[in-house]
C-alpha cells in the first residue's frame, strides 16, 4: 500500500515538473507575444505617424492618447527630432527672412504697423518708390517645429489682381482685410494717386462705410449696386483711353512707359467688387475677364470679394475659412495666415478725411514748372515718340504724347488764354527729357511780339535752347517764312524716306534700330498763330496747304510732327477746307474758351477755369478729354532757368540755331555770303540785292553773266529800299573785282538819292576802284558815250577784252524827258543810248543796274531796240504785283506791297518770283 501511495507520489511530482515546465514555458511565451506585440504597435505606429506627419499628428486629436503613451515616448521623440532636423534650417532663417523682405519690399504703409501712418495723407509721388508687396495678415508655417511668425503680402497695383474667398462666417474678416489694404495703398501714395470705386452685389449704402470721407474728394466712388455694368463700362473707357492717349508708341504697360519716362502719368484705380459667390451674369463676366486681362497695363486693380471668375491674368487669391484662418497663393497650402486685426473703427474715416482733405489743398494748390520736369535731364529716347507732363490733376501729371499714333498736335485758345504759356511748358518738359539727338525743334511764331526769342541767343541772354534748330520771329507778314520752313520739313521727309529705303524699314524707329550710329532725331516744328500761313488766297496759302498736307500725312512715319497754335481755329478756310490735313491732327488742345478745337459737341473747354487746358489724344471726342492745370511756364525762373542749365549740358560741336527775326534788318557786311565774295576769272560776278526768306538764311543773288539780259532794274518809290539795293549790288560787286579792273559810274538823279550815292561812292573809292559821278546834266552825255563804245565793239572798230562797267542809276525816269529829246544834228535821242546800253551792254560787260520810280516808266522806254527782256532779273518795292506782269511774262503775279520787303524776279533763275529782304543802308537804326 505504502508502495502504492509512494508511487503516486512520484507521479504527481513528475506531473508537478511537467506542469511548471509547461507554465514557465507558456510565461515566456507569452511575455515574448506581448513584448512583440508593442513593438509591432511602435513599429506601425511610426509607419502611420511618418505618414501622417508629426505636425499632423500633434494637431489631430485622436492622436492625443497615443502621442501621450510612454510606450510610443521614443517613436514620438525620433519623429520630433527628425523633424527639427529636417526644418532646422527653416527655424533658423525661413520666418526671418520673410519678414525681412516684406520690410524691403513693402515699405512705409504697405507694411508697417497703422500706428506709424494711419491718419497721414501719403507723401510718395508719380516717381515712386513703388512697393512691390502690400501686408495682409501674419502668417505660421504649418508644421514647422515652431510656430514663428512672419508677414504676408501680396502684390498689388500693376502686378497682380487680388481675389478672396470667404465663406460666411469670415465674410467679415475679408471686407476687414480690403479696407486695411486699401488704407495702405491710400495711405502710401499722395493723395489723388489712387482712385477707389466700390461695387457691391448686396448692399444699397455700399461696403467700407469707413472710406466715405473719400468721395467728398473724388477718392471714392460707390456704384449703383444694381448696375454693375456701369463701373465695368468705366473701367473698359479708362482701359482704352489710356491706350489711345497714353500708351502710343510702343509701350505695352504705365508702369514700362513710367521706367522710361521717370514717373507716373495716370492714376491707379482700385475697383472692388463684392460678390455673394455667385458667378456674375455671362455678359458681365465677359467684361470683368477683359478688365482683368487688361486693366494691369493701364493701371486698373482688380479686388473681387466672393466675385468667382477665371482670368488669364496674374491673380493672387486669398482663401478664408470658418474658422477665420486663410491660405493665400502668395504662401501657398503649408502656411496658415491670420488677417491683420481690423484698423480701430473710429481711425477709419478720420484718416479718410485726412487724405480727402489734403488732396483738395493740392487742388488749390498751383503745381510748378519744376514739377514738369524729369528727375534727370536728357534721360529719355524718342524712338517711339516724345512724351512730357504740362500739367497736372489732383497731383497726377497730364501728358501730351507725341509719336506715329498721335502725330500732330493742333492747340486753340483766344488771345490771352495762356497758348504761349502752354507752348513753353511742353517745349520746357519735352527739351530737358530728349536730348539734341533726340529731338529737334524748329519754332515759329506769326504773332507781333517775340515769344519764342528767348530760344534762340540774344544780345541780352546769350544761352539759347539746344533742342532750338530754327527760331522765327516776329514773322508777322512774312508768310513765306512759313512756306520756306514747311518746305524744309517736306525736304527732310524726303530725307529720311529715302533712307528709310535704302535700309528696307519703313519708319523712323526702324531705321533708328537698322542704322544706330545715324542722327535721327525727331522733329518738332512748331508754329504759333499759324493762321496767318493763310491769311489771303494766294500762291503762298496754296503752296502752304499743298506743303502742309504733304507734311501731316507723311510726316509721321519720318518722325517729323507739327504743333500749330492758334486764336481763331474756325477761321482758317482752307485749313478746314482739307479734312484730310485736320485728320491728321489726332492731338487737340483746347484752353478755355477754344473754339472747334475739340470735336462738335465737346464743349467742355467753355467752362474750363482759367489756366487750365484740356488735352484730348483721340481727335477732340469727348471720352478723349484730360482736364490739367497749368503751371506758369513764362514767368523769370521756369523755362529760363531750365534752358540755362540745358545750355550747360549742349555738346561742344552743336550750333546755334538759326534765328530768323522779320523785324531784324539784315547787315549786307555781316553776311557770310557777301563776305565769301572774291575776285575771280572764270566766273560771272554775282550780285547780292537782299535776303530771301528761307530757313537756310540764304541772300537773294543775280548773276551778272557776259551775256543779254543781265541788267538789273530795281522799281518802286521807297527811296531807302531801292538805295540798299543798289549799294549792295554794287558792293558786292566791287568784292569781285581788283581795284581798277572794273568802273563804275554812279548816277545819282533826283537830289534825295545823292546822299546813298555819295556813300557808295566813297566806299567804292576807298576799295581803290574807279568810279566816275554823273548827275541828271551829265546823263544823257555819259549814256552816249557808253552807247558808242558798245556800237564801236558791235562794228569791230574796237575788239579787245572789255573791261567790266556797272552803271548804277538812281531814279533813271527822272532823266525821261532829257532823254527823249533828240539830238538837232544826229537826229539821235537819248532813249536810244540807254536801250542801246541795256541791249548790247552785257554781252560786252557793260551793265545797268537802274532804278525807276515804276515799272511803266522803264517800259515806256523798251519800245523800240529793246525789250523787257532785256532787263532778265528786277526787285520791285511798293508796286502792285499786276504791275510787274510785263517783266514776268507769262505769271499771274498776286503781290501786295508790304514795308521794307521787294519782290524779286531773275528770269534765268526762277520760275516764281520771291520775296527778299533789303539789307540796311548807311544811318539806318535797327528796330
Ligand atoms: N498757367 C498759367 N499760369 C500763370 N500765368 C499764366 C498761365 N498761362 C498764361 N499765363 C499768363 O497769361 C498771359 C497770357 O498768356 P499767353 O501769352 O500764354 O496767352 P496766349 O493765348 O498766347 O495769348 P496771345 O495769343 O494774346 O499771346 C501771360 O502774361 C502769361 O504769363
Amino acid at each position: 500500500m505504502n508502495k502504492r501511495i509512494d508511487r503516486r507520489q512520484r507521479i504527481s511530482e513528475a506531473f508537478e515538473v511537467f506542469r511548471s515546465a509547461v507554465a514557465a514555458a507558456l510565461g515566456a511565451a507569452s511575455r515574448a507575444h506581448r513584448n512583440a506585440s508593442v513593438q509591432h504597435a511602435r513599429e506601425i505606429f511610426e509607419v502611420v505617424l511618418r505618414q501622417d506627419g508629426i505636425d499632423r499628428a500633434l494637431r489631430d486629436p485622436h492622436y492625443a492618447n497615443v502621442l501621450r503613451n510612454p510606450k510610443f515616448a521614443d517613436v514620438v521623440h525620433r519623429a520630433m527630432e527628425d523633424r527639427e532636423r529636417v526644418f532646422a534650417k527653416w527655424t533658423a532663417e525661413g520666418a526671418q527672412r520673410l519678414i525681412d523682405l516684406v520690410a524691403a519690399v513693402a515699405p512705409g504703409a504697405a507694411s508697417e504697423p497703422y500706428e506709424n501712418w494711419l491718419g497721414q495723407a501719403g507723401s510718395v509721388g508719380p516717381r515712386g518708390p513703388m512697393p512691390e508687396l502690400w501686408r495682409i495678415g501674419t502668417a505660421v508655417a504649418t508644421g514647422a517645429p515652431l510656430p514663428q511668425q512672419f508677414p504676408v503680402a501680396v502684390p498689388l497695383l500693376d502686378r497682380a489682381h487680388l481675389a478672396i474667398a470667404a465663406t460666411p462666417p469670415s465674410r467679415a474678416l475679408a471686407e476687414n482685410l480690403v479696407e486695411s489694404l486699401l488704407l495702405r495703398v491710400l495711405s502710401y501714395f499722395q493723395p489723388g494717386l489712387v482712385h477707389v470705386h466700390v461695387w457691391d452685389v448686396g448692399q444699397l449704402t455700399g461696403s467700407l462705410p469707413g472710406l466715405y470721407p473719400l468721395t467728398r474728394a473724388g477718392l471714392l466712388t460707390v456704384h449703383d449696386p444694381a448696375r454693375p455694368a456701369e463701373l465695368l463700362d468705366e473701367l473698359a473707357e479708362h482701359i482704352r483711353k489710356v491706350h489711345t492717349s497714353v500708351l502710343v508708341d510702343g509701350h505695352v504697360s504705365l508702369r514700362s512707359l513710367e521706367e522710361d519716362s521717370g514717373g507716373r502719368t495716370e492714376p491707379w484705380r482700385i475697383a472692388v467688387l463684392f460678390g455673394n459667390g455667385e458667378p456674375l451674369p455671362e455678359e458681365q463676366l465677359h467684361k470683368l475677364q477683359r478688365i482683368a486681362r487688361n486693366g494691369l497695363a493701364c493701371g486698373v486693380q482688380l479686388v473681387l470679394v466672393d466675385c468667382p471668375i477665371s482670368v488669364n491674368s496674374p491673380v493672387e487669391t486669398v482663401l478664408l475659412e470658418d474658422d477665420l484662418t486663410g491660405t493665400t497663393t502668395m504662401t501657398g497650402p503649408h502656411a496658415t495666415f491670420r488677417v491683420d486685426p481690423p484698423l480701430p473703427r473710429e481711425l477709419v474715416p478720420r484718416a479718410c478725411a485726412v487724405i480727402a482733405g489734403a488732396l483738395e489743398e493740392r487742388r488749390s494748390r498751383v503745381c510748378t514748372f519744376e514739377e514738369l520736369l524729369p528727375s534727370r535731364l536728357w534721360a529719355a529716347r524718342s524712338s517711339s515718340g516724345v512724351q512730357s507732363p504740362i500739367g497736372h490733376r489732383d497731383g497726377v501729371p497730364v501728358a501730351v504724347t507725341i509719336g506715329d499714333s498721335s502725330p500732330h498736335v493742333l492747340i486753340g485758345g483766344p488771345s490771352g488764354s495762356g497758348k504761349t504759356n502752354f507752348l513753353y511748358a511742353m517745349l520746357g518738359g519735352l527739351a530737358a527729357r530728349y536730348s539734341p539727338d533726340e529731338l529737334e525743334l524748329y519754332l515759329l511764331d506769326f504773332k507781333e511780339g517775340v515769344s519764342f526769342a528767348q530760344f534762340a541767343p540774344g544780345r541780352k541772354d546769350p544761352t539759347w535752347l539746344p533742342n532750338a534748330r530754327l527760331v522765327g520771329v516776329n514773322v508777322n507778314q512774312d508768310r513765306e517764312f512759313g512756306v520756306a520752313l514747311l518746305r524744309f520739313l517736306a525736304e527732310e521727309m524726303r530725307r529720311r524716306a529715302d533712307a528709310a529705303k535704302r535700309h528696307e524699314v519703313t519708319k523712323l524707329e526702324e531705321l533708328r534700330a537698322e542704322d544706330p550710329e545715324g542722327r535721327w532725331p525727331r522733329i518738332v516744328a512748331v508754329v504759333d498763330e499759324f493762321q496767318y500761313l493763310f491769311a489771303d488766297k494766294d500762291a503762298v496759302t496754296r503752296e502752304a496747304v499743298a506743303l502742309l498736307e504733304d507734311v501731316a500725312r507723311r510726316g509721321r512715319s519720318q518722325g517729323i510732327h507739327l504743333v500749330l497754335s492758334s486764336q481763331d481755329v474756325s477761321s482758317i478756310e482752307a485749313f478746314w477746307g482739307k479734312p484730310a490735313i485736320f485728320e491728321q491732327f489726332t492731338v487737340r488742345i483746347a484752353l478755355p474758351k477754344a473754339r472747334r478745337v475739340l470735336a462738335d459737341g465737346n464743349t467742355e473747354a467753355i467752362e474750363l477755369p482759367r489756366w487750365h487746358a484740356i488735352v484730348n489724344h483721340e481727335s477732340g471726342v469727348k471720352q478723349g478729354n484730360e482736364i490739367a492745370r497749368v503751371p506758369d511756364a513764362t514767368a523769370r525762373g521756369t523755362m529760363d532757368a531750365v534752358q540755362a542749365r540745358l545750355f550747360e549740358l549742349k555738346p561742344e560741336w552743336l550750333p546755334e540755331p538759326r534765328l530768323f527775326d522779320g523785324s531784324r534788318v539784315p547787315v549786307l557786311e555781316e553776311l557770310p555770303g557777301f563776305l565769301q565774295l572774291r575776285p575771280g576769272e572764270n566766273r560771272a560776278p554775282k550780285v547780292l540785292l537782299g535776303k530771301v526768306i528761307d530757313v537756310e538764311d540764304h541772300a537773294a543773288s543775280v548773276s551778272l553773266a557776259r551775256a543779254p539780259g543781265r541788267n538789273l532794274a530795281v522799281f518802286g518809290s521807297a527811296l531807302v529800299e531801292n538805295a540798299s539795293v543798289l549799294r549792295a549790288a554794287a558792293l558786292s560787286l566791287a568784292r569781285q573785282h581788283e581795284p581798277g579792273q572794273a568802273l563804275f559810274t554812279v548816277a545819282p538823279l533826283i537830289d534825295d538819292a545823292r546822299p546813298f550815292a555819295a556813300d557808295l561812292v566813297a566806299r567804292l573809292t576807298a576799295e581803290g576802284h574807279e568810279v566816275s559821278v554823273v548827275d541828271l546834266d551829265g546823263i544823257r552825255e555819259r549814256l552816249g558815250e557808253v552807247a558808242a563804245g558798245l556800237t564801236a565793239r558791235l562794228t569791230g572798230a574796237v575788239s579787245d577784252q572789255p573791261r567790266p562797267h556797272y552803271v548804277v542809276v538812281y531814279a533813271m525816269d527822272a532823266a525821261n524827258a532829257l532823254l527823249e529829246a533828240k539830238d538837232p544834228k544826229t537826229l539821235q535821242s537819248g532813249v536810244d543810248g540807254l536801250r542801246q546800253v541795256i541791249k548790247h551792254g552785257p554781252e560786252n560787260r557793260t551793265h545797268l543796274i537802274g532804278w525807276w520810280r515804276s515799272p511803266a516808266r522803264l517800259k515806256s522806254v523798251l519800245m523800240m531796240g529793246a525789250s523787257a527782256d532785256d532787263i532778265g532779273s528786277w526787285v520791285a518795292f511798293d508796286v502792285q504785283g499786276q504791275d510787274l506782269t510785263s517783266f514776268a511774262p507769262g505769271q499771274l503775279i498776286t503781290w501786295s506791297p508790304r514795308p521794307r520787303r521787294g519782290l524779286f524776279f531773275d528770269r534765268f533763275e526762277h520760275s516764281r518770283p520771291q520775296v527778299v529782304i533789303p539789307f540796311q543802308v548807311p544811318g539806318e537804326d535797327q528796330p
